[in-house]
C-alpha cells in the first residue's frame, strides 16, 4: 500500500498549489496535516474532496465519486477497509466521539452534516408514525364535512383538497407545486380547517405560527395569506385564530449575532402547536435540523415550496430529496383509501405505489397553476426548461408568446432599452425608469402620499415590479459589471446622479445579518432622500416584517455589508417575485449554470419574462444539467 503513497502525496501537492480547490478547502487540509502528522496523503486529498463537495451543495463525498476523482486523477484505488483503520486520527466510522470526519453509508461527511442527516432522519420516522397515530384518531365523516365546506366540489381530482386532507392528518408534511398552484391557498384552508376541527373537539385554538426564510419570502407570504383569507369569508371566530404575521425563520429561532447558536433550541423549545414554514427549498440542513431542535416534540411542520427550485448554497438539498418521488405519488392502499375516502371525485390510480415508503405518504403535490393561463409563455417556457424538452425551449424563444421576451445575441442598444423601458424596442412601460420617477416625487404638501413611509412603499413596490437577475457574478454578464453598466446607463439618462457611492434611488441588497438592525441577507432597499429631524438626509428604506412598521430606515452608514441592486444573482431572487424578471444568461460556460436555476429565474416572474442569452448554445446546455446531490436525507422507512 505504501507504493501509491508518492502519487497520492503528488497529487496532494497539486491540489494545494492548484486552483481546483478553494481557500478554505486548502487551509482546513493543512490544519488536518499540523494537528494529525501521521496521516496519509490519501485521506489528506479525500478531506479536502470532501470540503469542496460541501461547497457545490453536496452533503458527503460519496464513495464512487472519491473513486471516480482518483481515477481521473490517474491514481490507484484503495483497499476501503484498510486504509479506513489507518485514519482514525481524522474520520470515526460511528457517531460516537468528536473526530472532524464520519464514515458512513459509503460517503465521507463532515460531522455536523453527518449529525443534521441523522437527526432528520430520525424525524422523518417519528412523524411517520405519528401521522399513522393522527390518521387512526380522526373521523372520515367529520373531516370530510370540514372539507366540504372549504372547497367546492370537482369532478376531478382536487388537488388542493388532498393536499389539505393529506396535511391535515400529519405531523409532518410537504405541500409542493410550482409557481401559482395554490401552496398558499391550501394551507390557509388547512389552518382553518384544523382551527374548526379544535372547536369541534372542544379543545384551544392551535397555537399557528407561520415563517420563511428571507424577510422578503416573509413579507410575500404575509401577503398572499391576507388575499387567500379575504377570498374565503371565514367565520369571525376562525378567521381571528389564523394568524397573517410572518416570521422570518432565524428570528423565530431567536438567532443572535456572531453565534450559530440560537436562543430556542431543545431546550428552550418554541411556544407553538403548528409551524407552517413557506419557500422551504431554500432551506439548508443546518438550519432545519436547528429548527427541528427547536420543535415542541408534539408540534407539526407543514412545509411549503417548489421542489423544482433551487436548492440552498449551503449543502443538503432538502426540499427536492424529500419530495424526489412527489410527482409519482407512491401512495400506500391505506393512503390512496383515506384519501379517497377525504376526496369527492375518484384518485387516479397511478399514484398508488406497489412498494410505498413512509415519507411519501405525507407528501402532497398541487398540479394545476391558477396565475397563468393555458397560453402563458412564462407558464410553457417553465415546464419546458423543468421538463428538459429542448425542442420545446427552442420552440419558444423562436416564436415567444406575449409574455416572453427572448433576446440572442443581442446588441448594447437593446438591452439599454431593455433596461430603460423594459422592453428591446424602447416601447414597454415597466424597466427602472419608472421607480425612478416616484424617486424624484418626495413627500410635499401636494403629493399623494400621507407620509414618508408610503412613499416609501410605493417606490419598494414599483422597484420590485423589474428586476435583473444574473447567473454569475464575474464577467460581462455578471452581478457586478452588468449592475455598473446599468447605473452609467441611468445615469447618462438623467434619472440618478450616481457620482457619488449613495445617491436617491440606488437599490441595494444586504448580504449579511444584522440582528440589531432587523436585516437579512437578501433583504432590498432604495436609497431615498428625507427629512429625519429637520434636516434632508439620505437613508436606506426597507419594507418592514415588524407588526405596524411599514418601513425600516437605516442610515447608509450603517449598513451591514451590501451591494447595489439593479441586477441580483438568481440565488439571491429566490422567495421573490416581480411583475417582469430579466434572466441574462452568461456568455462563457459555468458550472452554476443548471436546469434548477433557468426554472427558478423564470418562475420569478408573474406577468412578463425576458432572456437575455448572449450564446444560445449556452441556454441549451443548462437546460440539460440537472443537478443531483450528494447525501440521503430520505431513509428506507
Ligand atoms: N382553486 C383555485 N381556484 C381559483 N383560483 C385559485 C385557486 N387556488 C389558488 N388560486 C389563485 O391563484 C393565485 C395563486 O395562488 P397562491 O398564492 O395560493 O399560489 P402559490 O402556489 O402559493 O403561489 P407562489 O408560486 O407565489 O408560491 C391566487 O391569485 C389565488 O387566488
Amino acid at each position: 500500500m505504501q507504493t501509491l503513497e508518492p502519487s497520492y502525496q503528488a497529487q496532494l501537492q497539486l491540489e494545494l498549489t492548484g486552483s481546483r480547490w478553494r481557500a478554505i478547502d486548502k487551509a482546513l487540509v493543512r490544519f488536518f496535516q499540523q494537528q494529525c502528522p501521521g496521516l496519509s496523503a490519501l485521506w489528506l486529498l479525500l478531506a479536502g474532496e470532501t470540503s469542496k463537495a460541501s461547497s457545490e451543495g453536496h452533503l458527503c463525498l460519496e464513495q464512487q465519486d472519491a473513486e471516480a476523482y482518483l481515477l481521473r486523477a490517474g491514481l490507484a484505488l484503495p483497499d476501503w477497509a484498510v486504509r479506513l483503520a489507518e485514519a482514525q486520527v481524522l474520520i470515526s466510522p460511528a457517531q460516537l466521539d468528536e473526530r472532524p470526519l464520519v464514515y458512513a453509508n459509503g460517503a465521507l461527511y463532515f460531522r455536523r452534516y453527518y449529525s443534521c442527516q441523522q437527526q432528520i432522519q430520525a424525524y422523518l420516522q417519528q412523524g411517520s408514525t405519528q401521522s399513522q397515530w393522527l390518521r387512526s384518531q380522526m373521523s372520515v365523516p367529520a373531516l370530510k364535512a370540514l372539507l366540504d365546506g372549504l372547497f367546492a366540489k370537482s369532478a376531478e381530482a382536487d388537488w388542493q383538497r388532498l393536499a389539505c386532507a393529506l396535511s391535515a392528518s400529519s405531523q409532518f408534511s410537504v405541500i409542493t407545486g410550482g409557481p401559482g398552484t395554490g401552496k398558499t391557498t391550501t394551507v390557509v384552508k388547512l389552518l382553518a380547517l384544523l382551527q374548526q376541527w379544535q372547536r369541534q373537539q372542544q379543545q384551544p385554538p392551535l397555537r399557528l405560527v407561520l415563517a420563511a426564510p428571507t424577510g422578503k419570502a416573509a413579507v410575500r407570504l404575509r401577503s398572499s395569506i391576507q388575499k387567500a383569507l379575504a377570498s374565503l369569508a371565514l367565520e369571525p371566530e376562525i378567521e381571528s385564530v389564523v394568524p397573517t404575521q410572518v416570521s422570518t425563520v432565524h428570528k423565530l429561532l431567536g438567532a443572535r449575532s456572531h453565534s450559530k447558536s440560537f436562543y430556542h433550541n431543545a431546550q428552550q423549545p418554541l411556544a407553538l402547536d403548528l409551524l407552517v414554514l413557506d419557500e422551504a427549498s431554500m432551506l439548508d440542513v443546518e438550519l432545519f435540523s436547528a429548527l427541528l431542535s427547536a420543535l415542541p416534540a408534539k408540534a407539526r411542520l407543514v412545509l411549503l415550496g417548489d421542489k423544482d427550485q433551487l436548492a440552498s448554497v449551503e449543502a443538503g438539498a432538502l426540499l427536492g430529496s424529500l419530495c424526489a418521488f412527489a410527482a409519482e405519488g407512491r401512495y400506500s392502499n391505506a393512503t390512496m383509501q383515506w384519501l379517497s375516502a377525504l376526496g369527492d371525485a375518484p384518485l387516479p390510480a397511478e399514484l398508488e405505489a406497489a412498494v410505498p415508503q413512509a415519507l411519501d405518504q405525507q407528501i402532497a403535490m398541487l398540479r394545476q397553476s391558477y396565475r397563468f393561463s393555458a397560453d402563458s409563455g412564462i407558464f410553457a417556457l417553465a415546464q419546458a426548461v423543468n421538463q428538459g424538452d429542448l425542442i420545446q425551449v427552442q420552440a419558444l424563444c423562436r416564436q415567444p408568446k406575449v409574455d416572453l421576451q427572448v433576446l440572442l445575441q443581442p446588441s448594447q442598444l437593446s438591452l439599454r432599452q431593455l433596461v430603460l423601458s423594459g422592453q428591446a424596442d424602447g416601447q414597454g412601460q415597466s424597466g427602472f425608469s419608472g421607480y425612478l420617477q416616484l424617486v424624484r416625487q418626495q413627500v410635499r404638501a401636494d403629493s399623494p402620499w400621507a407620509d414618508e413611509d408610503q412613499w416609501a412603499q410605493e417606490v419598494l413596490a414599483a422597484f420590485g415590479r423589474f428586476q435583473l437577475l444574473c447567473a454569475v457574478r464575474q464577467g460581462e454578464f455578471g452581478v457586478q459589471q452588468v449592475n455598473q453598466q446599468v447605473e452609467q446607463w441611468l445615469q447618462a439618462k438623467g434619472l440618478v446622479d450616481a457620482h457619488t457611492q449613495w445617491y436617491p434611488g440606488r437599490p441595494v441588497l444586504v448580504s449579511q445579518n444584522d440582528y440589531g438592525l432587523g436585516l437579512m441577507n437578501g433583504d432590498v432597499g432604495i436609497c431615498l432622500r428625507r427629512d429625519w429631524q429637520g434636516k434632508s438626509v439620505l437613508a436606506v428604506a426597507f419594507a418592514s416584517t415588524e407588526p405596524g412598521q411599514a418601513i425600516r430606515w437605516v442610515l447608509p452608514g450603517r449598513l451591514p455589508a451590501h451591494e447595489t441592486a439593479y441586477a441580483i444573482t438568481v440565488h439571491k431572487s429566490q422567495g421573490s417575485e416581480f411583475d417582469h424578471a430579466v434572466l441574462l444568461l452568461p456568455a462563457e460556460p459555468s458550472a452554476v449554470l443548471t436546469r434548477e436555476l433557468v426554472y427558478t429565474a423564470i418562475t420569478r416572474a408573474a406577468r412578463q419574462f425576458s432572456l437575455v442569452c448572449p450564446q444560445p448554445a449556452l441556454l441549451l446546455q443548462a437546460v440539460s444539467a440537472k443537478t443531483s446531490r450528494a447525501g440521503a436525507l430520505r431513509l428506507e422507512l
